[in-house]
């Protein structure tokens, strides 16, 4: 099963860190990207051709440091279809390093449009009398304010194929109270979605005690990380936020349950792009970032009596 599989492995490779794939052309490295620009011109090719041996060379970097990697389709979408090729291509290579992929898509639309993208991401398209793989995920971020008939679809694919969610309960942005902090019912919105949470993920979860219907909440908000850890005390939450957000290690402690266990920290630009502010090469510099990152919160974890690995 999806959770056990991901809880297993952060405790195998001592890292409940997930990596951020958020590729922008203009942070890439120069040689990258010129080589590229100088065999197809300033074109979307380029560009995907620039994203994908610059992301291959991250994943290469870390694939033994940390159980799974974070694409965010909004920066491969804006590079169009090549952008979308490039995305396609990190998550099949991921797999193959043996990564669990998290597809940051944030979506969730009226049931039947919610079916269509649960099958693009986590299912397969029925094309004829034949079943494909559009993109290659193990998890997804859904947007909840759709509702329960959003939801059910994407549980559908979550069930058949041993797929999981992160659904955004508390965001990391400096804003997210405007609408996740008001108060309905002397509770938050951000608590009635952490009802909704438990309410899916009792449906499927792993003899880890851990199910694979996860939730977002944000590094930057330590107080909501520690409340909503015992509200969902199944759910493994992914925390943006980490590093370039201003999230460190003692922040993100009330993720983790007793155990130590329960949460996948994210850092994307903290990591990939770490060698503009050590002097190293791109590669050596995500190593050095990531073992730093996991330091850190390791260290926290057993100052705090969290401590997870044997
Ligand atoms: O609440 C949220 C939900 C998602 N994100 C995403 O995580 C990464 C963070 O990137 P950094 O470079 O480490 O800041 C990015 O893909 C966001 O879209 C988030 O930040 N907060």
């Amino acid at each position: 099963m999806l959770s056990d599989k991901l809880i297993k492995m952060i405790i195998e490779k001592r890292s409940p860190i997930v990596v951020g794939l958020d590729p922008r052309l203009e942070n890439l490295p120069k040689e990258i990207v010129e080589k590229h620009f100088l065999e197809d011109g300033e074109t979307f090719k380029a560009a995907a051709e620039s994203i994908i041996e610059f992301n291959k060379g991250i994943i290469d970097a870390v694939y033994d440091l940390v159980p799974a990697v974070k694409p965010q389709i909004a920066f491969y979408e804006q590079y169009g279809l090549e952008g979308l090729r490039a995305y396609q291509e990190t998550c099949v290579y991921a797999k193959s390093k043996g990564l669990i992929v998290v597809a940051d898509i944030k979506r969730g639309d009226i049931g039947s449009t919610s079916k269509a993208y649960s099958i693009a991401h986590l299912g397969k398209t029925k094309i004829g009398n034949s079943y494909h793989s559009a993109f290659e995920a193990d998890f997804a971020t859904v947007n909840p304010y759709l509702g329960d008939d959003c939801m059910k679809e994407f549980m559908e694919e979550v069930m058949a194929y041993d797929k999981g969610l992160f659904i955004l309960v508390k965001t990391s942005n400096e804003t997210s109270g405007q609408i996740q902090d008001l108060q309905v019912d002397k509770e938050k919105v951000y608590e009635k979605v952490a009802e909704i949470v438990n309410t899916w993920n009792e449906k499927i979860y792993g003899e880890m005690g851990y199910s694979q219907i996860g939730a977002v909440v944000g590094a930057t908000y330590p107080e909501e990380l520690e409340l909503l850890r015992k509200k969902m005390p199944k759910a493994i939450f992914l925390v943006p936020g980490y590093g370039a957000q201003g999230g460190g290690a003692n922040d993100v402690l009330g993720a983790f349950n007793a155990d130590g266990l329960g949460a996948l920290v994210n850092s994307s630009r903290g990591i990939i792009f770490a060698f503009e502010k050590m002097g190293l090469h791109y590669q050596e510099a995500a190593r050095k970032a990531t073992l730093e990152m996991q330091t850190a919160i390791n260290d926290a974890l057993e100052k705090a009596g969290k401590k997870y690995w044997i």
